[in-house]
């Protein structure tokens, strides 16, 4: 169901996603250094193995959540699967020495739930529209809140009709 307060489109290729993901990489390997990697499923699977990858971080802990179940629409925030104890518990606990991964942040719900579980992580995600922008220590690029963000694994080829009508017939 198309939802009118998102009605910018922002298509992002996998080529514009490596790219976007290796660049906060990059800004995030000099904010600090991490013991350990909690991505939140599923979207922030594919950035948090570009980030592993560039940082040298081998241990890597998911949190399942789940809340745009019809597309386009935010329903109730369910934790399907929490943080190990093992992970909250690395240096000095509550998530200190940790890095957050996510795809990106829309109204900051989701982080919201994670920070709970987490008070002292660090919170990254590749893109942020402006009402998450204060749930997140790092993002790369911004978009604006009336913008739907179209992820590569979700799309697919189609054919686009030209724009104008063809002057041959
Ligand atoms: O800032 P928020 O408004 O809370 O929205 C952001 C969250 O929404 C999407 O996840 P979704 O719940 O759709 O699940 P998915 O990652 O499995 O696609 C996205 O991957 C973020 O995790
Ligand atoms: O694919 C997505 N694009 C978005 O812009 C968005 N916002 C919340 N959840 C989202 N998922
Ligand atoms: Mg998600």
């Amino acid at each position: 169901m198309e939802n009118p307060a998102q009605n910018k489109a922002f298509p992002v290729s996998w080529d514009m996603f490596h790219r976007d993901s290796r660049a906060l990489a990059w800004r995030l390997s000099s904010e600090g250094e991490w013991k350990a990697i909690v991505c939140i499923t599923r979207g922030g699977l594919v950035p948090a193995g570009i980030v592993a990858r560039e940082l040298g971080i081998r241990t890597i802990e998911t949190v399942c959540i789940a809340s745009y179940h019809d597309y386009e629409n935010q329903g109730e925030l369910k934790v399907i699967k929490p943080v190990d104890p093992k992970v909250v518990d690395l240096e000095a606990g509550e998530g200190s020495g940790v890095l957050v991964i996510d795809d990106l942040v829309d109204t900051g719900k989701t982080i919201k739930v994670v920070r709970e579980m987490l008070p002292k992580a660090h919170y990254a995600t590749v893109y942020a529209k402006p009402v998450g922008v204060p749930m997140v220590d790092t993002f790369i690029t911004e978009v604006s809140q009336d913008t739907w963000i179209y992820f590569p694994w979700d799309m697919g080829w189609q054919f686009q009709p030209p724009l104008a009508k063809d002057s041959a017939g």
